[in-house]
């Protein structure tokens, strides 16, 4: 399995089912995706019309679902209902159109095209995604739990080495230096300490940590 990040700020996902796993993948795309639509007879309370979730009433056949791709145009489609004809039909009428299908209902090999949804655990901007390759979903729940402690500060990390690295780049330091002092930055417990007192003292203790390799 290669794990590959997508940015769905612009785009449409397109869900079928509005049950416990519907629900819980509209919500996890309406995170990022700029809209989502969710074709179900039935809705758990969690689904609510509006604010980036649109819901439609609507329990499509196997026959039906293709043309449901076609008016919407996602970027992505979920096959959760608990109809299995209906996921299989999902998934191939996807394919077909070349688009990315998360069929919730099966695990295993799948076709290229026919995309697993990971554990994922965010300090935006940084994203840790786990998979077990379809095993033991519990598991990769499970880890996420554990490693969202672990990441915590991280997206501050990722904001203030971001602003370093373009900093040095524009002050013209040598690619080889500026590699040094980043990874220092990034390696360093006093600056992850400093960031969780704060932007500005990150900052200053960022400067201190690459001090050595850098003039000011
Ligand atoms: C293949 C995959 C396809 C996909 O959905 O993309 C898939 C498939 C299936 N899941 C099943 C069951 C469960 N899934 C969860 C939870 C999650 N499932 C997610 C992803 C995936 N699930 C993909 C593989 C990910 C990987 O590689 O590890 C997570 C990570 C992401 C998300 O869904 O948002 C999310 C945790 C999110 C979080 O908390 O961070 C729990 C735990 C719980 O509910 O507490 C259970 C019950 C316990 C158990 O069975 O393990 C079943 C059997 C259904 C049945 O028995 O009928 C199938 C179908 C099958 O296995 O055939
Ligand atoms: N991938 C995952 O993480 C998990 C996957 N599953 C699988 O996902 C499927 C759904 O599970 P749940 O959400 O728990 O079931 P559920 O019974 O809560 O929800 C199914 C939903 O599909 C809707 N539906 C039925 N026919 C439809 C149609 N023709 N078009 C659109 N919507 C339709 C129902 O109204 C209902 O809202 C099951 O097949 C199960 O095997 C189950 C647990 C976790």
């Amino acid at each position: 399995m290669t794990p590959l990040y997508h940015d769905l700020s612009d785009a449409t996902v397109l869900v079928f089912g509005g049950g416990t796993v519907g629900t819980r993948k509209a919500l996890g795309f309406a995170a990022d995706a700029n809209a989502v639509v969710v074709v179900s007879p039935a809705f758990t309370d969690r689904l609510v019309d509006g604010e980036g979730v649109d819901l439609v009433r609507a329990a499509p056949g196997a026959d039906d679902v293709g043309a449901w791709i076609d008016r919407t145009s996602p970027a992505i489609v979920v096959a959760a209902t608990d109809d299995r004809a209906v996921n299989a039909a999902v998934e191939a009428a996807a394919l077909d159109a070349g688009i990315l299908v998360n069929r919730t209902d099966v695990s295993g090999g799948r076709k290229p095209g026919s995309v697993v949804v990971p554990a994922t655990v965010e300090d935006d901007p940084v994203a840790v995604a786990i998979s077990t390759g379809g095993a033991s979903p519990a598991l990769s729940k499970a880890l996420r739990q554990r490693i969202e402690a672990e990441i915590a500060g991280a997206g501050a990390m990722a904001d203030l080495s971001g602003d370093l690295r373009r900093e040095l780049s524009d002050r013209g330091v040598d690619p080889e230096t500026r590699r040094d002092a980043i990874r220092r930055v990034v390696r360093s417990e006093g600056v992850w300490k400093a960031l969780q007192k704060g932007r500005s003292n990150g900052r200053q203790e960022a400067h201190n940590v690459i001090e050595e390799v850098v003039d000011r």
